[in-house]
């Protein structure tokens, strides 16, 4: 990955966005459905960009860009019709330290605009690397048919809920799993009554441990789509051989990492006696076999239960 996604709290973030034609109001319209403050610097704006600055949601430095208006912002959205004041412009920030988005010249950005499906505060975010922006879009509104519009609202519920059943529960995650499996993706007027009824649930029993075998070298890819929500669930991989790259990627990332070595499978069966989610990734799995008679494959064409 050359770019890493991140999410801006934009609370208190300070952007200059340089020129004042029709490409920079767009990039401000995208900005303006932040909470970040935006100051535009350019001689002349189209009409849009004076409704905002007269309706004191922007701020206007109206001359042409000096280095000295980049003091005191956190980066820069460059996008005048020169390329080479562009260009100027993305020096400028990087020998600040700030970040920049120059229209059109993707050499030039620090940061690049992803297409953005926004059921806030859900929010998908997605990316070609600046290769394929047709492509971005198209699987952008993809997923808008996708994900229903009720969804943000799902999460806001779950947001104001999760402190209480931190508290309330014993096993939080296994009740949110049980919750978003039967709830589905959309929020409804029984969400709530659905949710005490699994509180009530889970609090009357205890999960029961399980460990999972997978192959060290495996194809990752061609897992069952089935293994994925298991893996998703794993409290803990513990590793007898190395994994492949592209198989660290599809556990929890929140689940820890051991090494049989040095934790040993007398902490394997506590682990498990408290009710844990594991994963083994060993290039064979019969020796262990004999440790874990329970042990559960994880392998291509092998649907998990
Ligand atoms: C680097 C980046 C700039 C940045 O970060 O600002 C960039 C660069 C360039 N775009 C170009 C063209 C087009 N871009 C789109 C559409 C989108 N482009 C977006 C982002 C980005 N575009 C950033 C990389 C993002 C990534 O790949 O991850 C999206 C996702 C979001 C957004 O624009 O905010 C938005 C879809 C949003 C949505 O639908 O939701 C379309 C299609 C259309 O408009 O319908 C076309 C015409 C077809 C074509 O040319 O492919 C050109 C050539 C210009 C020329 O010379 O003509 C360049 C320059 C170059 O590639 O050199
Ligand atoms: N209009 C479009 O749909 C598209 C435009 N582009 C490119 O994006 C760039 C911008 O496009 P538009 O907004 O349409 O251009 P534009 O010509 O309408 O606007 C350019 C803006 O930059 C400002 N500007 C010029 N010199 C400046 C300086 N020294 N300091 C600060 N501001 C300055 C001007 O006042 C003007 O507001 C161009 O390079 C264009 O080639 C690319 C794809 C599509």
């Amino acid at each position: 990955m050359r770019y890493l996604p991140l999410f801006h709290d934009t609370r208190h973030l300070k952007v200059l966005v340089v020129g004042g034609g029709e490409v920079a109001a767009r990039k401000v319209a995208l900005w303006a459905r932040s909470q970040a403050t935006i100051t535009i610097v350019s001689p002349a704006l189209v009409p849009s960009l004076s409704e905002r600055v007269a309706n004191g949601t922007v701020n206007h430095i109206p001359s042409p860009i000096l280095e000295q208006h980049l003091d005191g912002q956190d980066g820069v959205v460059v996008a005048t019709d020169d390329a080479e004041l562009n260009r100027q412009v993305a020096h400028w920030a990087r020998a600040r330290r700030q970040w920049v988005n120059v229209v059109d010249d993707p050499e030039a950005c620090s940061v690049i605009t992803p297409a953005i499906v926004d059921r806030s505060p859900i929010v998908v975010a997605i990316g070609s690397e600046g290769a394929a922006p047709v492509l971005v879009r198209t699987l952008r509104a993809q997923l808008e048919t996708l994900l229903p519009t009720s969804l943000g609202q799902l999460a806001e519920f779950i947001g104001g809920q999760r402190q209480r059943v931190q508290q309330a529960v014993a096993q939080p995650r296994a009740l949110w799993e049980r919750f978003v499996a039967r709830n589905g993706l959309s929020w409804n007027e029984t969400s709530p009554a659905l949710l005490t009824e699994l509180e009530q649930q889970v609090d009357s029993e205890t999960e029961s441990g399980r460990i999972w075998w997978v192959a060290a070298g495996v194809e990752a890819g061609l897992l069952p789509i089935d293994a994925l929500p298991q893996l998703q669930r794993l409290d803990r991989v513990v590793l007898v051989d190395e994994p492949s790259e592209r198989l660290t990627e599809l556990w929890r990332r929140d689940a820890s990492v051991h090494r049989i070595g040095e934790c040993g499978a007398e902490q394997v069966n506590a682990w498990l006696a408290q009710g844990e989610q594991l994963l083994l990734v060993a290039a064979s799995q019969s020796p262990w076999q004999a440790h874990w008679p329970q042990l559960q494959v994880l392998a291509p064409g092998q649907v998990p239960d």
